[in-house]
């Protein structure tokens, strides 16, 4: 059974600027636009405004995402990826797209889908603090603490070359 939408209020800043939808029904982000051309060089970066503001309720957030598409074909991401939108932020929701790739610049037009925009349920914390924490499995394992790829190293290779050094 589909849940109930979240209702959410939106101004639209420009007023020729579609209000954002879903490609398809189960689709988590709908896509927004830049309301300004642009073209970015090589590794440059630009702050595109999308042309709408929205009032989330109290305990959600929206999670601005780049499009796959853009990252595949054009390397055209997001510096602050995800960028998070606050439920109290009234102002109009940008962008900030750089393009990675080494050699070719990108061009938006108008309206160009540049972003995705995830609207999920936050939680809000009240930290309480101890001097050591409970233990865990992971304990303080991190960056790539697991291996599974030559980068990080793979605790089976370095089990092996062990073994091999024996
Ligand atoms: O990609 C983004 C990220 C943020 N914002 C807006 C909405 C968000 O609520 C506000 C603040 O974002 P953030 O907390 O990431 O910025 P900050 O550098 O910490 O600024 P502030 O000190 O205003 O929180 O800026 C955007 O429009 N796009
Ligand atoms: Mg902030």
């Amino acid at each position: 059974m589909s849940r109930q939408p979240l209702d959410v209020l939106i101004r639209r800043v420009d007023p020729e600027v579609p209000v954002p939808s879903y490609g398809h029904p189960g689709d988590a982000g709908c896509d927004l636009v830049t309301t300004e051309a642009a073209e970015l060089a090589p590794g440059e970066r630009m702050v595109l405004p999308t042309g709408i503001s929205i009032a989330l309720p109290d305990g959600y957030a929206a999670f601005v995402h780049p499009r796959s598409g853009l990252a595949a074909r054009c390397g055209v991401s997001m510096v602050n990826a995800p960028g998070t939108i606050d439920a109290g932020y009234r102002g109009e929701i940008k962008v900030i797209v750089v393009n990675l790739d080494p050699r070719e610049s990108v061009r938006f037009e108008r309206f160009d889908r540049i972003a995705q925009l995830v609207v999920q349920q936050v939680e809000k914390v009240r930290f309480h603090e101890v001097a050591e924490l409970p233990g865990s499995a992971r304990a303080e394992g991190g960056f790539g603490s697991t291996g599974g790829h030559a980068a990080v190293g793979n605790e089976f290779a370095s089990v092996a070359s062990d073994r091999e050094g024996q």
